[in-house]
């Protein structure tokens, strides 16, 4: 049996990042990542540029956002958000990743692209204007919000490269294979913030056991709380992965997973709960959703990741007895 891992590598990628570094260096990154991503699905992501502030300021804008009445969250409520386009807030008890589970207790927060009203894709899946809180300035909320979600997008591109680079080179494919799935990318973000949960349900997760649906996920944990864990096949146990100063958990999700044939792996993972409340920020890369493509190691068959994340939200709210059903 293999020996239980205790956590989950760290990488700091700023090698790859820095125009001056050697061609040797850059590769280390290649190479420590794709061991990560193939491995298991998901690291602790250093040396990424984003500074302390930034991650400080927007627990504080979550933070703020979450202690907004409850009312006055309902009025941005995703049921009032245009056509299947699922932005604004989620109350908790929505989602439900397994029939023998409660519904998650995380409330949530969507932001996506600024996509206008009158855009030719507005109300489509995953398209459509953000919805914002009337009471908080747009300068202290949406504007810090759109730059640290250019930020990610940057971030998610850097780390599609990256990947693109540790394929194997018998695929023949060129490294920036990825490019097409970067292309106009969907890119809901997730402001999740789980309330204390002092008695413990064993039926009761912050979210159940699940994979993500898109590319890449980078997850802001705010320090000192706990709860996220991964699951790792070879020794059968859940990993945790601990909130760490200056770091992002990047995980694969189920369509990079696909794209390789299982290459790159889209590790399950879940949140459990705690008696203390926790906040974190899940940035889901998902990509470019008209993107068909062959799987990239030639055994052939096609993904299309449209269909794939549209099928993945039906089979998780679809339990939710509101929203969802009326909405996919
Ligand atoms: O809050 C977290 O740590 C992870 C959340 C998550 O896995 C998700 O929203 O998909
Ligand atoms: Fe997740």
């Amino acid at each position: 049996m293999a020996e239980v891992p205790q956590q989950i590598p760290t990488i700091d990628i700023s090698a790859w990042v820095n125009p001056a570094s050697s061609a040797a260096d850059k590769q280390r990154v290649v190479d420590e990542v794709h061991h990560a991503a193939t491995t298991y699905g998901f690291f602790q992501c250093a040396g990424h540029g984003i500074t302390p502030e930034t991650r400080e300021q927007i627990f504080d804008l979550s933070k703020r956002f979450f202690s907004l009445p409850m009312e006055e969250r309902m009025e941005i409520s995703v049921k009032k958000s245009l056509g299947q386009s699922f932005r604004g807030y989620e109350p908790p008890f929505l989602q439900n990743h397994h029939k023998h589970l409660l519904p998650d207790t995380k409330e949530t927060f969507v932001v996506g692209a600024e996509i206008p009203a009158d855009h030719p894709d507005a109300g489509t899946f995953l398209n459509g204007p953000n919805l914002w809180p009337t009471s908080i300035p747009e300068d202290d909320f949406r504007k810090p919000l759109i730059s640290y979600q250019s930020q990610m997008v940057a971030l998610g591109n850097t780390l599609l490269k990256i990947l693109g680079h540790g394929l194997p080179k018998s695929w023949n494919c060129s490294p920036d294979v990825f490019d097409s799935l970067a292309e106009n990318p969907a890119i809901p973000m997730r402001m999740l913030h789980y309330a204390a949960q002092p008695v413990h349900d064993e039926k009761q997760f912050g979210v159940g056991a699940h994979t993500d649906f898109g590319s890449v996920t980078i997850l802001l944990q705010q320090l000192g709380t706990k709860g996220l864990e991964v699951w790792y096949p070879p020794t059968e146990t859940w990993i945790p992965v601990p909130p760490k100063e200056n770091t992002f958990v990047i995980n694969i999700g189920d369509f990079v997973d696909r794209y390789t044939n299982g290459y790159y792996r889209s590790a399950r993972h879940r949140v459990i709960t705690t008696d203390k409340e926790r906040y974190s920020v899940a940035f889901f890369f998902n990509g470019n959703m008209k993107l068909k493509a062959p799987v990239l190691d030639g055994s052939g068959g096609e993904v299309n990741l449209g269909d794939h994340i549209r099928q993945r939200a039906i089979a998780t709210y679809g339990a939710a007895p509101t929203l969802i059903e009326s909405k996919v």
